[in-house]
């Protein structure tokens, strides 16, 4: 139940958007779970404001510190009087309880309860020891009991409150900068309660399936190795030595503390091992237990004295994780941390607490908490003239991207957009990375074809090609070769990643589509030139996910809801507005006005016109009248048109994201795949090439989010490489190459991805598609 409100609170908080303390929410669960367990009683902190929790931590706040050495806290007056009025309140609340069970227990209604609470056996007892001395006719309890019980539940509320509280604090700090741990524990959650079924309604049916849930203790206990948030302190006795563990000696303990520190023992070394400071939930999993030194792990320490609430938060933290790691994307928000600084809690109202160093072991709160958190929300991608349709409409020529030939017009950087031929990785601009990270895996994907649409009102006569369509041109396969070439010049000969000879580290994956085993030929043959034939890998027709041709009726319902062929006002806009270029376009080519096809977007006449500037042909002109010709300023429209459906179509509109997961998120499941058996060492491939088409490098930008997207020209790429740390424990990390430099993304996760953590990026993916795509089988099916 408890849990169950704790649930809504969060969402309550989600909902709103609003940043809050975590911690004051998992101290208000805590203590109404130990109420209720110890005492059967709600407390309801979560639900009416914590009056007890207020009630415990004034009372702390305000307890003799013997370490402080100003003076105003050693000798204040008026400490005797505040710790008393908090403790008077609590002796009464919780005496209150005591009585009214003292009362029902009595009932014989109460003594058949099956669930008995800590209260029931401690009454229990007490009618077996003092009811023989009393008689039964007593009526109130004996006063020295009633005492002891409060003071005993007191200590029981103490002990598990901010114990229990900080480390699911903890638990959802490091599982949100470790997002596949989080990953992890969330499929466990998916495989013992099943894919969006409530584990709240399973418990409440089962209540052992708990038990099941291996990967959620091993988390808990990893947070607690490295967050252990309480320790003892016993007294020594004359009778008891302590062996130096250098010497030898036997040291004496009469008269002194001892105390074992289970933070630093949770960190040392010398006991877990070189990787002491990692997050590593694996060490506790069943198959590996073993391993963990005996003794070693003590955060409620060892002995008869051990804490004797260790099962009940166990269980509590565990339920609370199965109810909500699902459900919600736990961030740190420690930048956003002054708009509470009047939420009246502790932290605001101790100033304290907020000087000196924010940071423990190196840990820089605020940067990892801004970065940790996966985030698989759709971002808008960057204002640029691109996704302004009055900037697009009412501008004039292409705003420097370039449509007229493979080369760039002289002086015109390396990197600047050009249809006919985009930038790529080359030597002469590669950005190496630092010699501190090793290249470990490269998967290219492209997007070659040069064509003339058979439909083409403008196509040349004796036009020689294939009846294949779309068919590549010279120039295209000269460009293509190019590419090659700029590839190996990289991959071979600077940074020395790729074999002298084609083998089996090198693949090269095509479509369905001829075209692209066109490309991939000429593509292979400006790499490495080879002799012999060279195996193409092909997925077959109808599935592939390269392409994309597998069904996804969903995705594709979801692009025409909102793109070409919808009636959204956004989306038409563009099209009502040039409606006199499209008359004009039309007057001289012939298309009729009311072909659909031709105006549902700009798509066409785009393709049309850039395919004969790319090869040096003049604009088109009527076959009647020659004099009437598209003007170059009529073409640079269409061009800027052109960008603007692709930025609406894959970025602008939020539904981008969810239809580019569904159609290309097969392959985006596959390239996590590769990635994850290279780094296994399950696979020896090195470098994955895929040719593929302006559909599958678009929508894969969509997914990625890119920063400002544009029409995917000839030659568009996209190369993802992991690489291995050599300094951070062979530490794995992504970067993004898009037209040759660091593709820039707007998701907050993703970010300049730049050595990203290949954790965060994996988990990206998976947050997204799902692990084996599962996630785009579902929507595509929906
Ligand atoms: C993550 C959560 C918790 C941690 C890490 C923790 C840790 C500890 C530690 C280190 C001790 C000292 C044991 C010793 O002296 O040998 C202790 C004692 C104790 N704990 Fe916990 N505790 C937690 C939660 C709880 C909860 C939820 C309760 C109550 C419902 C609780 C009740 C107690 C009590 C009553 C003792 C004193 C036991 C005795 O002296 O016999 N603890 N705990």
């Amino acid at each position: 139940m408890a849990s169950r409100t704790f649930v809504r609170l969060l969402d309550e908080h989600a909902s709103a958007d609003r940043v809050f303390r975590m911690e004051e929410e998992a101290t208000k669960i805590t203590i109404d779970v130990i109420g209720k367990v110890i005492c059967g009683y709600d407390f309801k902190c979560l639900t009416s404001g914590g009056q007890f929790m207020e009630w415990m931590r004034g009372a702390l706040f305000w307890a003799f510190d013997h370490q402080s050495l100003n003076p105003f806290h050693r000798y204040s007056l008026l400490r005797p009087l505040v710790t008393r009025y908090y403790r008077m309140k609590m002796i009464t609340y919780v005496g209150k309880i005591l009585d009214e069970r003292f009362a029902a227990g009595k009932s014989e209604a109460s003594k058949a309860l099956k669930k008995k609470t800590g209260i029931d056996l401690a009454l229990e007892l007490y009618a077996k020891d003092y009811n023989r001395q009393m008689g039964a006719s007593a009526t109130t309890m004996n006063a020295e009991f009633r005492k002891a019980a409060i003071d005993n539940l007191l200590v029981l509320l103490f002990a598990g409150h901010d114990t229990t509280s900080s480390t699911l604090c903890y638990c959802y700090k490091l599982l949100s900068e470790h997002p596949h741990t989080l990953t992890a524990a969330r499929q466990e959650l998916d495989e013992v309660f099943g894919v969006d079924v409530s584990a709240a309604q399973q418990l409440r049916e089962n209540p052992f399936l708990i038990n099941k849930l291996d990967y959620s203790l091993a988390v808990i206990k990893e947070v607690l190795r490295l967050w252990s948030p309480a320790s003892t302190a016993k007294l020594g006795r004359n009778d008891f030595f302590i062996r130096d563990p250098i010497s030898g000696e036997l040291l004496p303990t009469d008269g002194i503390n001892i105390w074992t520190p289970s933070f630093a023992m949770g960190r040392s070394k010398k006991i877990w091992g070189e990787d002491v400071d990692e997050f590593k939930p694996e060490r506790f999993l069943p198959e590996n237990v073993a391993k963990v030194p005996a003794d070693a792990w003590r955060p409620f320490e060892k002995g008869p004295r051990n804490c004797i609430g260790q099962e009940l938060t166990m269980i509590e933290i565990k339920t609370v994780l199965a109810l909500t790691l699902r459900e919600f994307d736990v961030q740190g928000a420690f930048d956003e941390l002054a708009s509470l600084s009047n939420d009246g809690t502790h932290w605001t109202k101790d100033k304290s607490f907020q000087k000196g160093p924010q940071e423990v072991f190196g840990d820089p709160i605020k940067t990892t908490a801004q970065n940790a958190s996966i985030e698989l929300g759709w971002h808008a991608p960057r204002k640029s003239w691109i996704n302004d349709l009055g900037q697009v409409l009412n501008g004039t020529g292409t705003n420097g991207f370039a449509f007229n030939g493979s080369q760039l017009p002289a002086g015109t950087p390396y990197g600047t957009y050009n249809w006919c031929n985009m930038p790529h990785v080359r030597a002469q601009e590669y950005p190496k990375a630092s010699d501190e990270y090793e290249l470990q895996y490269v998967e290219v994907s492209t997007y070659w074809s040069v064509y003339t649409n058979e439909i083409n009102p403008f196509a040349q006569t004796g036009f020689n090609g294939s009846c294949q369509f779309p068919q590549i041109t010279r120039q295209g396969l000269d460009d293509s070769w190019q590419h090659g070439k700029d590839l190996y010049g990289v991959y071979h000969d600077l940074l020395g990643f790729l074999p002298n000879d084609l083998s089996d580290k090198v693949t090269y994956r095509v479509t369905n589509n001829q075209i692209t085993s066109q490309v991939a030929g000429i593509l292979i043959n400006g790499m490495y030139a080879p002799e012999d034939d060279v195996s193409l890998r092909i997925q077959p027709t109808g599935v592939d996910s390269l392409e994309p041709q597998y069904s996804c009726p969903a995705a594709s319902t979801r692009y025409s809801s909102y793109g070409v062929g919808s009636k959204a006002s956004n989306w038409t806009a563009h099209l009502t507005a040039a409606k006199p270029l499209f008359n004009s376009l039309d007057s001289i080519s012939g298309i009729a006005s009311d072909s659909t096809d031709w105006h549902k977007s700009f798509d066409h006449y785009y393709d049309n016109l850039s395919a004969r500037q790319c090869h040096a042909k003049p604009l088109p002109c009527n076959i009647n009248d020659t004099s009437s010709c598209v003007t170059q300023e009529q073409a640079n429209t269409v061009y800027r048109l052109g960008q603007y459906e692709y930025s609406f179509i894959y970025r602008d509109s939020p539904q981008s994201l969810q239809a580019a997961v569904g159609s290309y998120g097969v392959w985006l499941a596959e390239l996590a795949q590769n990635i994850r058996d290279t780094v296994a060492g399950k696979s020896e491939v090195i470098y994955r090439h895929n040719v593929a088409h302006d559909g599958s490098v678009s929508r894969l930008l969509s997914i990625l989010q890119v920063e400002q997207m544009v029409w995917v020209g000839m030659g568009a790429e996209v190369v993802f490489e992991v690489y291995t740390s050599k300094k951070d424990g062979g530490k794995k990390y992504l970067r993004v190459l898009w037209g040759g430099q660091v593709l820039k993304s707007s998701s907050p996760t993703l970010g300049k991805i730049d050595m990203l953590d290949l954790d965060v990026f994996l988990a990206y993916v998976d947050g997204l598609v799902g692990e084996r795509a599962q996630k785009v089988v579902e929507f595509c099916a929906s």
